[in-house]
This record gives C-alpha cells, structure tokens and sequence, in this order.
C-alpha cells in the first residue's frame, strides 16, 4: 500500500479480546489524526447513498469520509468541521472546506440539511486518558457517549426540518442508549447500515425531526 493511502484499514480485523490500547495502537498512538477505519468506510458508504444539499462531516478527520461524499454523492455542498487543527489541515489538503469548530456550535439554525458523525465512542476509564490528539479521536469518557450527547442536544437546532443526520454508533457506546437519548430529542431512528466485527457491531442511524420521518 503507498504510504500516503489512508483508505481504511479492513485488513487488520481484531481478535476478539481486543482493546482499546490494541486498537490505538493499529492506528499509530501518536499519530495527531484519526486515519481512516472500518467505521470511516461504512459511515461513508450510507453517506454517498443519503447526502443531500449542505452537508457536514463533524469530526472530519483525515476528511476521507467528506471527500468521498463530495466526490460519489448528491450533496450540493459538503463542509467538514473538526477541533483538531492538524486534522482541519489534512481535510483541506484533500479539498474538504474543513473549519475548526466544537460539534455543531459554528453553524446556523436550520442550515444543515445532512450531518455525518463517527464520533469519539471508546468507553475509557477517567485514570486512563491518554491527553492527546488520538485520545480527543478515539474517547467517549466513561460511558462511551460523552461526546454523542451533546451532539445530539444540538442537532435538533442545527439540522434543517427535514434534514438527516447519520450518526455512527458502535455496541461498544450501548445502542440502545444512543436511541433512547435521540428519541427524547424529537428524533425518529433508523438503522440504515451496520457491520459487525469480532469484538463490535457498528450500526449507521439516520436521525430525523420527528414530524419529518419517513
Ligand atoms: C473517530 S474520529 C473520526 C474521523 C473521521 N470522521 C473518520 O471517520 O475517519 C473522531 C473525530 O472527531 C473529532 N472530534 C473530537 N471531539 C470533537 C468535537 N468536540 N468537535 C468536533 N470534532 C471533534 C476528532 O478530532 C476526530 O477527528
């Protein structure tokens, strides 16, 4: 493989007792930005497939999944936002419009009408936290969620009425949690794509305004 492919990497399955720090390490623990993976390709897969008008890939990382989007899909606009400025750098060098910003915090009321998130999911313990760029990629604190919800208590303001919002969630973050938390947002839910592994099951949910479902 050249070394500047950063396609995922669906070679290296897991055996089944692996952890957190095994999987760090496959992705080069010091390495400041998120490389593509088996939940980059299968987030980007659902996104070529569902993207409309202005779309947003929070936490763009390397961009790989944006750029995809804006190469394969229908968007009329993709943008990718993250709060790592190594990985705003590596998005823009690909071409995604990439901005540095918290979640959803930057952007208008109403204005997005596809977002796309592989958010940070690893339950890590408190005293195990690594402090670093791969740590910000890879955590979801304790429960796994600490960056799902969040996301998820703005999404209802930035996403436009019958916007679409594909949220990637391992089994590892506890799915049905992720549900229950979108559903008490005014969201209907729906599973659209999912992969399992030895060690997880990746779904892809599409949230919509409740009034606007499907
Ligand atoms: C699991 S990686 C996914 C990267 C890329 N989207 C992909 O699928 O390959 C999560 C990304 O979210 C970013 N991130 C973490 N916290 C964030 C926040 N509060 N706002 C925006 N991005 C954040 C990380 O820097 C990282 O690039």
């Amino acid at each position: 493989m050249p070394e500047d492919d950063d396609s995922p990497d669906t070679t290296g399955a897991a055996d089944p007792g692996d952890t957190r720090d095994a999987l760090a390490e496959r992705r080069g623990l010091d390495a400041p930005v998120y490389e593509p993976a088996e939940d980059s390709g299968l987030l980007a897969e659902a996104a070529v497939e569902h993207a409309r008008g202005v779309t947003l890939e929070v936490g763009t990382g390397s961009g790989w999944v944006a750029d995809r989007v804006r190469r394969e899909g229908d968007a009329t606009r993709v943008l990718g936002s993250d709060v790592n400025p190594h990985a705003c750098r590596r998005a823009r060098d690909r071409g995604v419009e990439a901005v540095r910003a918290d979640l959803l915090a930057a952007f208008r009321d109403g204005a997005l009408d596809t977002v796309l998130f592989n958010p940070p999911y690893l339950p890590t313990d408190p005293d195990n936290e690594w402090e670093d760029w791969q740590e910000v990629a890879l955590s979801g604190g304790e429960s796994g969620r600490d960056l799902i919800e969040p996301f998820l208590d703005d999404l209802p303001r930035a996403l436009a009425p019958d916007g679409v919002a594909l949220l990637l969630v391992s089994s590892l973050t506890g799915f049905a949690d992720v549900v229950e938390y979108a559903v008490d947002r005014g969201f209907d839910a729906e599973t659209v794509a999912e992969e399992s592994y030895p060690f997880e099951t990746l779904s892809i949910l599409a949230l919509r305004h409740r009034e606007h479902a499907r």
